[in-house]
């Protein structure tokens, strides 16, 4: 959406160098490819501008020798040449797209990789759709960068060059008169090709947000039309899609009035040498075959000019594209492992001391407060508190998607932030508020955290989570697709399947996030007996808002505002807190 500044585009771009140095350094993984790419692009042009002393030959030994013989050589020379350009074309062309295509694909590599270690907070900054739009569109452009423009931008520079010297070896004179000419082609082109690259770079974020609009109004079909919104959709989607078009416009016609320039500067020069050449052809100064070669590298040098001037503004365009991906392979993620990783063997026992934290994109409102608790092996807590109090804040914390602004938080008598990041997340399993499932089967779902358990474990997780029953009145059982995110299951259907997966890792530390809310008694009666009979393998954290689940947790928190109000077990807390008999009367009434 428009009205979310867009954070991964916010940095000013990059100086061309490390642009430059990271494109060298992406192909220079690929040196032999490089090494026949640069072989044929060099013989290619070599033999592009031997056809101009074959054309001089044909023009002066034979059509005005009048010589058969020599036409003969000479056209056979001529199509030796064009044998060998369309082997070392064939050559070039694959060299080069491969590079193109390999590079791409290595980016978006890299760019994922990176991605998908970040800290979270990075997501809720930037959208998904606008980081998606880096990675496959951005990769795209550079991809034609690679496999196409670089290539011509070289070939059409070494033909440039040649094709000077080979003129200057024709004639000295009529050579100046282009060499003026080539100033006043550049000039406008280095002009007219910066203000092209800042629209491109503009065109490119528009299409992002066209991209995030569409996702989120997919996303969330149901909302959007049951609120009657989807008219308003349409519209604020066509805005976007107008407002891309309009970038797009505005860079096109930029573009387009750089080429028609260069047009009428190239064949103006042009022009200007016929005329100066022809009267030297007249009185005999030149012959009229150096004439027919000083024009064929004439033409050569612009449309080489022509072509280049074309390139650069593409150059630019990917310019911007490389700079986001470079920015996007690089950044640091808040949350990462520590040096030396600790030696560790989980055991359950939980530790806040003194935590207090704030949410990176509210650093003003303190969410919690100096909370300390402790949780021995084996052992329940229940976190209980009004809505928003920061109880989910408190999982987010354990599972290190934040660092705490103060305090210190210990598994097993170990700071989780020396812990590296697998180590600490394969002692630990979540079920969320809203549990998220993959578009795939039900068998996979649940074994997304131990891909290799065996069916008889997943049939024993989901049967302990209460779900075994209803998958297998499903037609398909466990290979049931359940829909992209889950949409083809009952909430309380998503949330056993959540639960099955998070006991199938066998956890050290089960945290449970309202994870039985919306099942029916039965169920949740069924879910609470299978977890008395793991106490002792693992350690408990459960929310809830239903206090009736949480009756025999070995310790409660009523925590409010981010802070502990009363701790103590279910009878305790009846008679010592307030908050809690409070809670305790709403969730039974
Ligand atoms: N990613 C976030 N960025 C900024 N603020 C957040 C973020 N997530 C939660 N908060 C804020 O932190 C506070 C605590 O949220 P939290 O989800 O921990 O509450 P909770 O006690 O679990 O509530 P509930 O019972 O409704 O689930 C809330 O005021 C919420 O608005």
């Amino acid at each position: 959406m428009s009205s979310v500044p867009s954070r991964l585009t916010a940095r000013v771009s990059a100086h061309p160098m490390p642009v430059m140095r990271t494109l060298w350094g992406l192909l220079g993984r690929h040196k032999k490819v490089l090494a026949i790419a640069a072989a044929a692009l060099l013989t290619t042009s070599g033999l592009t501008l031997l056809l101009g002393q074959g054309i001089r030959w044909m023009v002066d030994e034979g059509l005005v020798a009048a010589d058969v013989g020599q036409l003969k050589l000479a056209l056979s020379g001529l199509m030796t040449l064009a044998v060998l350009m369309a082997v070392g074309t064939y050559l070039r062309f694959y060299a080069v797209s491969w590079l193109g295509e390999r590079v791409s694909a290595d980016l978006r590599r890299q760019a994922f990789d990176n991605l998908i270690g970040l800290h979270p907070h990075y997501f809720e900054r930037n959208l998904s759709g606008e980081i998606m739009s880096r990675i496959t569109a951005d990769t795209t452009v550079l991809q034609s960068l690679i496999g196409s423009s670089v290539s011509m931008a070289l070939r059409n520079s070494l033909m440039m060059t040649g094709g000077l010297v080979m003129m200057l070896a024709t004639s000295p004179r009529l050579t100046l008169i282009i060499l003026i000419t080539v100033p006043a082609v550049l000039a406008p082109i280095m002009i007219l090709g910066r203000r092209v690259r800042s629209l491109s770079r503009q065109s490119q974020d528009r299409l992002a947000d066209v991209g995030q609009n569409a996702i989120e109004s997919i996303q969330e079909i149901k909302t959007v039309q049951a609120f009657n919104q989807v008219a308003r959709t349409k519209v604020r989607f066509a805005n976007e899609v107008e407002s891309a078009f309009d970038v797009a416009r505005r860079r096109i016609a930029q573009r387009s009035f750089l080429i028609a320039t260069v047009i009428i500067l190239v064949f103006g020069g042009l022009s200007l040498m016929l005329w100066v050449g022809g009267q030297d052809v007249i009185s005999g100064v030149l012959s009229a075959g150096e004439m027919s070669a000083f024009v064929f590298y004439a033409l050569l040098v612009a449309m080489g000019a022509g072509t280049l001037a074309e390139v650069i503004s593409e150059v630019q365009r990917a310019g911007g594209a490389l700079e986001r991906l470079i920015e996007l392979i690089n950044l640091d993620s808040l949350i990462d492992d520590p040096a030396g990783p600790a030696h560790f063997s989980a055991a359950g026992q939980l530790t806040f001391d003194g935590v207090s934290f704030a949410y990176p994109s509210r650093p003003d409102e303190p969410v919690l407060t100096d909370l300390s608790f402790h949780v021995q092996p084996g052992q329940t807590l229940a976190l209980v508190g009004p809505s928003g109090a920061g109880k989910s804040t408190v999982f987010e914390l354990i599972q290190r998607f934040h660092e705490p602004s103060h305090g210190h938080i210990q598994l097993d008598g170990v700071a989780i932030n020396s812990l590296s990041l697998s180590q600490l997340r394969a002692a630990i399993a979540v079920v969320p508020q809203q549990p998220s499932l993959f578009s795939a089967s039900i068998a996979d779902n649940i074994r997304f955290g131990r891909p290799d358990a065996s069916d008889r474990e997943v049939y024993d997780a989901a049967e302990q989570a209460g779900a075994d029953a209803f998958i297998r009145a499903i037609p398909e059982g466990y290979d049931a697709f359940v829909g992209e995110r889950g949409v083809r299951l009952s909430g309380g259907q998503r949330q056993r399947i959540a639960i099955a997966r998070a006991l199938l890792t066998q956890p050290k530390l089960l945290l449970l996030d309202e994870a039985t809310s919306a099942l029916d008694s039965n169920s949740e009666r069924h879910i609470q007996r299978a977890l008395r009979r793991l106490k002792g393998q693992m350690s408990c954290l459960i929310i809830a808002h239903r206090l009736s689940t949480i009756e025999h947790a070995d310790q409660i928190l009523v925590i409010q505002h981010g802070r502990v109000q009363a701790a103590g077990t279910h009878t305790a807390l009846l008679t010592s807190s307030e908050l809690y008999r409070q809670l305790h009367a709403q969730s039974a009434g």
